[in-house]
């Protein structure tokens, strides 16, 4: 008889989602991204970091400075960004799994790169307007969601 414990394909994608952002040097908020395919293949994984040739240790992880320009907002990539990236294949029809919901910018190359489907676990910002942003594009793109839990098989303490 075969094995019963074996996870779902949702822990699976969530999981590998979370075993990337574990590679993230930012320290607040670490995210993954996977993206699937219609024959439930592994098209492209990311995790938010510097782009290549920009050192960790060279520039600012702080959230807040006198200046933007010494904050790591305008240098990190996304996660989302990086998976849609680093796909191999076509990403037509594909969902991704991600551990917290896309921001506008994201939104943006999803739709674009036509992913159908997005899984998440935290919506930590659906207060910001740039997330309310982020949905109503969504919605007119018809681009389905839901919310899952996350892997227990993937801790990040
Ligand atoms: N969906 C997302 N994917 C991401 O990769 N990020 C990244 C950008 C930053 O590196 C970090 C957010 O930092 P903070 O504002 O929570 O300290 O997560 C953020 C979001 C939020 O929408
Ligand atoms: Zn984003």
């Amino acid at each position: 008889m075969k094995r019963q414990k074996y996870i779902s394909w949702d822990e699976y994608f969530i999981g590998v989602a979370q075993l990337s952002a574990l590679r993230s040097k930012d320290p607040s908020t670490q995210v993954g991204a996977c993206i699937v395919n219609t024959d439930k293949r592994i098209i492209g994984i990311g995790y938010n970091g510097l782009p290549s040739g920009c050192e960790d240790d060279e520039f600012p992880w702080e959230r807040e400075n006198k200046s933007i320009v010494d904050t790591k907002y305008p240098y990190v990539v996304h996660a989302e960004a990086n998976a849609i990236l680093n796909a191999t294949r076509e990403t037509k029809g594909s969902s991704i799994y991600v551990t917290l919901f896309p921001c506008n910018e994201c939104m943006k190359l999803i739709i674009q790169s036509g992913i159908k489907e997005i899984v998440y676990v935290s919506d930590k910002y659906s207060e910001t307007d740039l997330h309310k942003a982020a949905f109503k594009m969504m919605k007119a793109a018809n681009i389905s969601y839901r919310q899952i839990n996350a892997s227990e098989v993937v801790k990040n303490d």
